[in-house]
């Protein structure tokens, strides 16, 4: 600890996400259990920064890894949550989603997967009927890069092969799943775990397949949009069950190798027990999360146990 029965938290953040996670709430809370969270100035080297025990970071870049890297090497007790290199994988919505591929958790009732999927990093791919893989109309068309920028999550619905001229690769072609318009956040926070729904993209009747126009949309489930579906749906809709969420996350866990993420889980129409990740996030909206406060404290409080059970001298 660096004060006497301290925890210290050094958080490095963009502005914008600075003012939603940091709450006073939060920052009191944590503080009234031995928490210290710690603003990092970006502007002044790590290494002069500190001493922290643990560094909470949502920011990319080279600098920024070797900042993280060169402070390792200073203090190599300190916890970096999460790891540079286990973050830089989401940044990618193909090996995302890879991990979700190589899970071995299994439930007798609920199936799970990723919905068919295709790259198609070259404008002239998209002319290219043999280049859609088999993947049936119709497709979401989501940029390959999910680095948080605006353009990352600008994604299109797209009918036909016509839809697909207008793609600016590279980008990810993944079948459209009917799921009833309604998705479901996995938050996880260590060993914490929590499902909540959101509004999604309706479902596409049959008698819509032909239809010529894509849809473009960005950040669907935090719009209150007409695109979104009915209010009934929304709420009858039923929670997946808590077991397969909670083995389903852990094993996204262990994984990844990261602590701060959540995932969006869709039921696919067709199949009611069988359900797709279609989308991971480095370290979430976490404000959004009921309790965030005693949830996010609960999990720094775990990192101060374990640094202080490292740290004991083994008795002989
Ligand atoms: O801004 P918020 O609170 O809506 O959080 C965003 C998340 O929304 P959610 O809490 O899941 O509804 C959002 O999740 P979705 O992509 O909407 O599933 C992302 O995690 C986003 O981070 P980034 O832009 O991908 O780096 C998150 O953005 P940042 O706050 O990290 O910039
Ligand atoms: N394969 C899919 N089938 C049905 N709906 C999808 C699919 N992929 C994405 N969506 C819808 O599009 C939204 C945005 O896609 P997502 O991959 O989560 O991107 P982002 O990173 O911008 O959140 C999802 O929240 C969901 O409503
Ligand atoms: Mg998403
Ligand atoms: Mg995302």
């Amino acid at each position: 600890m660096s004060g006497e029965d301290r925890f210290e938290v050094g958080y490095a953040l963009a502005q914008k996400k600075q003012k939603s996670f940091v709450q006073p709430s939060l920052v009191e809370h944590a503080r009234s259990r031995g928490i210290d969270m710690v603003c990092i100035d970006l502007d002044k080297p790590l290494v002069e920064q500190g001493p922290f025990d643990a560094i909470l970071h949502k920011l990319s870049g080279k600098e920024w890894h070797k900042e993280l890297e060169e402070y390792e090497k200073k203090h190599p007790d300190v916890i970096i949550i999460d790891s540079p290199d286990a973050i830089e994988r989401l940044h990618n919505r193909i090996s995302m989603l890879q991990a979700v591929s190589d899970l071995q958790v299994g439930d007798e009732q609920e199936t799970f997967g990723i919905p068919k999927q295709s790259v198609m990093d070259r404008a002239d791919c998209l002319g290219d009927l043999k280049a859609m893989s088999g993947l049936k109309f119709p497709v979401i068309a989501k940029p390959l890069v999910a680095d948080g920028s605006a353009k990352s999550h600008a994604m299109s619905l797209i009918f036909n092969q016509e839809g697909l001229t207008k793609l600016k690769p590279p980008v990810v072609l993944q079948e459209f799943v009917n799921h009833g318009g309604v998705i479901f956040k996995v938050y996880v926070v260590g060993d914490y775990v929590k499902c909540v729904k959101r509004r999604s993209l309706p479902d596409v009747p049959e008698d819509e397949l032909n239809r010529s126009e894509a849809l473009c949309f960005s950040q669907i489930s935090n719009m209150g949009s007409t695109q979104q579906c009915g209010a009934s749906d929304y709420l009858q809709a039923e929670l997946p069950p808590t077991k397969f969420v909670a083995e389903l996350a852990k094993g996204l866990r262990e994984n990844l190798g990261l602590r701060l993420f959540n995932f969006d889980l869709i039921r696919d129409s067709k199949a009611g027990n069988h359900y797709h990740v279609i989308d991971i996030n480095y370290f979430p909206g976490y404000a959004k999360m009921p309790a965030y406060e005693t949830v996010l404290t609960d999990f720094f409080l775990s990192l101060a146990k374990l640094k202080a059970s490292s740290n004991t001298p083994v008795a002989n």
